[in-house]
C-alpha cells in the first residue's frame, strides 16, 4: 500500500551558541505533532547554525558551534547538521537559507530528474500560495522552518525581517513553532494580517513541559563555573571544557555591534 503522506524536512536556523537539549527536543515535538495529523511524514531534520556575520552578542566561532551540533546529533537517526549557512562570509537571510535547502531537496528527491525539478520550481513561482497548506504537497516533499515562538514574534521587530521574506517562508513553505514561556504565538498570529492569512501553514506546537532552557542561561552558568550537565548532551559539555569555550571575554564579542539584519535593513530604509 502506498503512503500518501507528504514528506517533510524540518529546518532549524539559529545561533546554537551552544546547542542545548531543548534544541533537539524541538525536533521531536515537531515530528510528533506533524505525524499526529496523519498528513505528514517527517523524514529529516536539519540544524543550520548561523554564520559569524550575524554579529549577535556573545556569538562564538561557527566552527565550534557546528562541531557541538554534530556531537549533539551523532546518535540521532534523522537529525543532521548542515554547514552551508555557518560558513558564509556574510550573514544570509533565513528566507535564502530556506530556499537553498529546498532547492537541494528537490534536486535530490526527484531522482535527479532535471525536467521535473525545473517544472516544480517554475510552478512554485507561478502559483499563488493563497493561505493554503496544500500548495506544495503535490511536490511530494515540503521543507518547513522549525523555530521557537520568540523567532516568530521577532517578525514584528522593525527592520528585523523583510516582509517579502516572511511571505516566502510562511506562504511558500510553512513553519513549525514551539511555544516558549513569555511568548504567545496564537495571539501574535491573530494580530498579524500576513500570518493570519497563512495561518494554515503555521503549526504551533505546545510544549507542556515548560522549561526555560536557553543558550543564554547555559553560557551564564559556564561563566560562573556552574554545572550545565543534563542541559546539554554530554559530548557537548566535554567539548566546551576541552576548548575552554564561553568566558566573560567571549560574552563581550559583538557587544558594540548592531545585529546584521538590523544593520542591513535600517541602512536600506534610510537610503
Ligand atoms: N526553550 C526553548 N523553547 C522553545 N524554543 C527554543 C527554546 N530554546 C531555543 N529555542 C529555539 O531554538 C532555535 C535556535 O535558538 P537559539 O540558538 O537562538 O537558542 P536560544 O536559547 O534562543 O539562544 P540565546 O539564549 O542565545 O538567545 C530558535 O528558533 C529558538 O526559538
Ligand atoms: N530577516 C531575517 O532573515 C532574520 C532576522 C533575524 C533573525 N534571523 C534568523 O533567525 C535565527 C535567530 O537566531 P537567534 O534566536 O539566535 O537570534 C538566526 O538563524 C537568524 O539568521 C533571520
Amino acid at each position: 500500500m502506498s503512503d500518501n503522506r507528504t514528506k517533510v524536512v524540518l529546518l532549524a536556523c539559529g545561533s546554537f551558541n551552544p546547542i542545548t537539549n531543548m534544541h533537539l527536543r524541538m525536533f521531536e515535538l515537531a515530528r510528533d505533532h506533524l505525524e499526529d495529523t496523519g498528513q505528514y511524514m517527517v523524514v529529516k531534520g536539519i540544524i543550520s547554525p548561523v554564520c559569524d556575520g550575524y554579529k549577535k552578542k556573545g556569538l562564538i566561532e561557527a566552527c565550534h558551534r557546528l562541531e557541538m551540533a554534530r556531537l549533539a546529533t551523532e546518535n540521532s537517526g534523522w537529525i543532521t547538521v548542515d554547514s552551508w549557512e555557518g560558513v558564509q562570509p556574510e550573514w544570509v537571510e533565513t528566507a535564502k537559507v530556506v530556499r537553498h535547502h529546498y532547492e537541494e531537496l528537490l534536486a535530490t528527491e526527484i531522482d535527479d530528474d532535471v525536467d521535473t525539478v525545473k517544472y516544480v520550481k517554475k510552478r512554485r513561482i507561478e502559483e499563488n500560495f493563497e493561505g493554503s497548506a496544500n500548495h506544495n504537497r503535490r511536490d511530494g516533499v515540503r521543507l518547513m522552518l522549525l523555530c521557537g515562538a520568540d523567532v516568530l514574534e521577532s517578525f514584528g521587530i522593525p527592520n528585523m525581517w523583510k516582509p517579502e521574506d516572511i511571505v516566502e517562508i510562511v506562504g511558500s513553505h510553512g513553519m513549525v513553532c514551539i511555544t516558549r514561556s513569555g511568548n504567545n504565538p496564537h495571539k501574535f498570529i491573530h494580530e498579524s494580517d500576513v500570518l493570519w492569512k497563512y495561518r494554515k501553514n503555521i503549526h504551533v506546537v505546545h510544549e507542556w513541559v515548560t522549561n526555560d532552557i536557553s543558550a543564554t542561561h547555559v553560557r551564564r552558568a559556564l561563566r560562573r563555573c556552574r554545572s550545565v550537565r543534563y542541559l546539554l548532551p554530554d559530548g557537548v559539555v566535554c567539548y566546551i571544557r576541552e576548548h575552554g569555550l564561553y568566558s566573560a571575554e567571549s560574552e563581550q564579542k559583538n557587544a558594540d555591534v548592531i545585529l546584521a539584519p538590523l544593520q542591513r535593513y535600517s541602512r536600506a530604509s534610510s537610503s
